[in-house]
C-alpha cells in the first residue's frame, strides 16, 4: 500500500468511529428517554386522529402529545343513543344543549340567549349510564372524546400538571368538535380544603380559567362533560359554570324493561321472555347491574351445553337465552336497592337542582 492512502485510509477510519459515536449516543439516548413510551404511542395515535379528520399531522407539544393518548376518535365508539335504555327526555334535552351546538354552530350564533353551553353536568349513582351517554354523545355529534383522566395528571406528571390541564384544552381546540369529560369530577374540582396540595389547587385555578375562556370564544366548538356520584361535595365555583346538570338516576320500572330490552337486543333470546314481570323482580337495580343480570343468565345456557357435549350430544351453539335463565340468577342474588339508599345517604345535602330525584318521582 502506497503511502499516499495511508492518511485516507486514517480519515475513513476517524470518520467511520466517529459516525459510529453518534449513533450509540442516539439511540442510548433514545433508550434514557423517559417519555419515549408515551411519545411513541402519542404518535401512532396522532396518525389516527389525523386520519380520522381527514388532514395532516397536527403540530402538538409533548404535554399534547400525553393527552393524545386520552383521546377518543368517535368513529371507534360503539355507544351510540339507541344502546342507551330510557333517559328519554336527558337524552333529547342533551341532543340540543350539546350535540347540535357541536354539530351545527352556526344555529346558535343569533344573539345572546342561543349561544352555547359549554359545560354539562351528569350526577347521579354509579353504573346507571353516566359514562355511557358522555360517549354516546360524543358518537352522535362527531366530537373526539378527551377522557380527562386525573390520576394520570397528578402522578409521574405531578409537577407538569398545570401544563397538562392547559394542554386538555388546547389539543381539544386543535381537535375540535371535542368533548372533554371528566368522569368523577368531585375528585379533582371538589371543594377546596385546606389540605389540598398546591399543585392540585393550581391545576383546579388553571382549569377554571382555560375553562372560561373557551365559554367567551364563539369558535371553540369545545364541550366539557362532567360527571360524579357526589354533586353535593363540588365546589360552588364549578356549579356556577355547569349550570346544566341531569341526574342520571336509578331506572324505574318501565326504564328497566327498555334497559333490559337494549342489553338483549343483539343477543340470541327467547320470544317469550315477559320483560315486564322480570323488571318488578330487580327494583332498585341500576343499567350495570341489569347488564350484570344478562350476563351471569347467558352462563346457564353455556353450561346447558357443555353438559350435553359430556353425554356425547353434538351443540353447535348454546341455546337462546330463556326467562329462567334470568329467574334463576335473580333468586339467588339478594340484591335491592342497595345503591340507591347508599346514594342518598352520600348526597343527603344535595344542592339546588337536583330536586327531581327517581325517590321522589316515585313516592
Ligand atoms: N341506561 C342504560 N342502558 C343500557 N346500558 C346501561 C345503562 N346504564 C348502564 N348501562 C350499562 O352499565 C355499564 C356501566 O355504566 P356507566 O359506566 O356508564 O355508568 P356510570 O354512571 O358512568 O358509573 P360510574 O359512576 O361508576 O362511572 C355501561 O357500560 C352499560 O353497559
Amino acid at each position: 500500500m502506497g503511502t499516499e492512502t495511508k492518511p485516507l485510509t486514517e480519515l475513513l477510519l476517524y470518520a467511520a468511529s466517529a459516525a459510529m459515536s453518534c449513533l450509540v449516543l442516539f439511540f442510548g439516548l433514545r433508550q434514557l428517554d423517559p417519555n419515549r413510551e408515551s411519545s411513541q404511542k402519542a404518535l401512532v395515535q396522532k396518525k389516527e386522529l389525523s386520519k380520522r379528520l381527514g388532514r395532516p399531522i397536527i403540530h402538538t407539544n409533548v404535554y399534547e402529545d400525553v393527552i393524545a393518548c386520552d383521546v377518543i376518535n368517535p368513529d371507534h365508539i360503539n355507544v351510540e343513543f339507541d344502546s342507551i335504555g330510557g333517559l328519554d327526555n336527558i337524552k333529547q334535552a342533551l341532543y340540543e344543549l350539546v350535540i347540535l351546538p357541536l354539530q351545527r354552530p352556526e344555529l346558535f350564533s343569533y344573539g345572546k340567549l342561543l349561544s352555547p353551553q359549554k359545560g354539562v353536568l351528569l350526577y347521579g349513582p354509579p353504573g346507571t349510564g353516566k359514562t355511557m351517554l358522555a360517549k354516546a354523545i360524543a358518537k352522535e355529534s362527531g366530537a373526539v372524546f378527551i377522557n380527562v383522566r386525573i390520576s394520570n395528571l397528578m402522578s409521574k406528571w405531578f409537577g407538569d400538571a398545570q401544563k397538562l390541564v392547559a394542554a386538555v384544552f388546547s389539543l381539544a381546540y386543535k381537535l375540535q368538535p371535542a368533548i372533554i369529560f371528566i368522569d368523577e369530577v368531585d375528585s379533582f374540582l371538589g371543594q377546596r380544603r385546606s389540605t389540598d396540595h398546591e399543585a392540585l389547587a393550581n391545576m383546579k385555578t388553571e382549569f377554571m380559567a382555560l375553562w372560561d375562556g373557551f365559554t367567551t370564544d364563539q369558535n371553540a366548538r369545545v364541550m366539557v362533560l362532567a360527571a360524579t356520584n357526589r354533586p353535593g361535595e363540588l365546589d360552588e365555583a364549578i356549579l356556577r359554570r355547569l349550570p346544566q346538570a341531569f341526574e342520571i338516576g336509578i331506572p324505574d320500572h318501565s326504564e328497566r324493561i327498555k334497559i333490559l330490552k337494549v342489553i338483549l337486543k343483539e343477543e340470541k333470546v327467547e320470544d317469550n321472555i315477559d320483560f315486564d314481570h322480570i323488571s318488578s323482580l330487580c327494583e332498585g337495580y341500576t343499567g350495570s347491574d341489569l347488564l350484570e343480570l344478562c350476563k351471569k343468565a347467558a352462563f346457564f345456557s353455556l353450561r346447558d351445553l357443555l353438559d350435553d357435549e359430556k353425554k356425547g350430544k353434538r351443540c353447535s351453539a348454546p341455546r337462546p337465552l330463556s326467562q329462567m335463565d334470568l329467574e334463576k340468577v335473580l333468586a339467588t342474588s339478594r340484591k335491592t336497592r342497595i345503591a340507591a339508599s347508599e346514594y342518598s345517604g352520600l348526597n343527603s345535602q344535595s344542592p339546588a337542582w337536583s330536586g327531581n330525584s327517581e325517590e321522589d318521582q316515585e313516592s
